[in-house]
């Protein structure tokens, strides 16, 4: 089977709050967080975290989530996982979706090592059938030995990577959900899990990246997404998007140093084009 995703018309909302506080309510619509902020007839105040999204993914497509803080990256990821139901609209996915970003998503702190590996296979889709084949491998892969008879809240931050890391990446995904700190870190850990991570890539049949680093999204994706206040702008080939998207990044940085009287290239030019 290949896999695809279809969005139509998605909209997420997230409620604020109802009625109650005339004050605050005219202070939050009046900033306006760039349109974010609406009301209804009800007298419900909510974010507009995506608006109107509809997309079509095919079976090799590896994404590139991008945009500034708060452009509804996190959101579009947890609604393809199935973690938020849209407010409006309609998603279609065909294939088994492999969240890769809320790192303590299905674990549970009092339960061990291993038993944290069947609870997390349940939640990535596998059966008890399929996670028991992969026991051995994920154990090896963490080199956590005998800690793996512990439970998990004596793990340091490190070692519930490693965990959590071998096992979601044990089985081929079709559709793969990353945030960039999987692929981004630099630790003796994080570059033998880069192998395995480039192997499981690999074998996926769509992925999306959420990063806000342009060169990790022109390294691993063929295509970007671009979002701005929960709208998409852009969305195609990576190289062209990129292009854009770096153009305007590169714009913003120039007028927030010329506004701070810095010269160009400092860091602060360095830091919008990070964000
Ligand atoms: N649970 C929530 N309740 C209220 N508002 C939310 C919630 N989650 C997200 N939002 C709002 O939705 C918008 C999109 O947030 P989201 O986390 O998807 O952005 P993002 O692109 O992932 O940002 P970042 O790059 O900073 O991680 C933001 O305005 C955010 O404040």
């Amino acid at each position: 089977m290949s896999a695809s995703i279809s969005l139509r018309d998605v909209s997420v909302h997230f409620s604020l709050y109802h009625g109650g506080s005339r004050s605050l309510k005219r202070a939050l619509l009046s900033r306006g967080t760039a349109g974010r902020i609406a009301s209804d007839a009800t007298n419900r105040i909510y974010v507009e975290a995506l608006k109107d999204l509809s997309l079509d993914i095919q079976h090799g497509d590896r994404v590139g989530l991008i945009g500034t803080n708060g452009a509804g990256k996190t959101t579009l990821l947890r609604v393809l996982a199935g973690i938020y139901e849209p407010t409006i609209g309609q998603v279609e996915i065909n294939g088994r979706v492999t969240p890769m970003f809320d790192i303590g998503l299905g674990m549970d702190m009092d339960q061990s090592g291993y038993e944290n590996i069947i609870l997390r296979g349940l939640l990535i889709g596998l059966s008890r059938e399929e996670i028991k084949k992969h026991v051995a491998d994920i154990a090896e892969f963490t080199e956590l030995g005998d800690y793996l008879h512990m439970p998990l809240r004596t793990y340091s931050a490190g070692m519930t990577l490693r965990l959590t890391f071998g096992i979601s990446t044990c089985i081929a995904p079709d559709i793969l959900l990353m945030d960039e700190w999987v692929v981004a870190g630099d630790s003796k850990f994080l570059h033998k899990a880069q192998l395995r991570l480039a192997d499981f890539i690999h074998r996926s049949s769509i992925m999306f990246l959420a990063s806000h680093s342009n060169d990790l999204i022109r390294m691993w994706c063929t295509k970007a997404l671009w979002l701005e206040n929960g709208c998409l702008r852009a969305f195609g080939p990576v190289d062209s998007v990129m292009d854009e998207y770096q153009a305007i990044c590169d714009a913003a940085a120039k007028e927030a140093d010329a506004a701070a009287g810095l010269p160009e290239g400092s860091s602060l030019a360095a830091s919008v084009r990070r964000f």
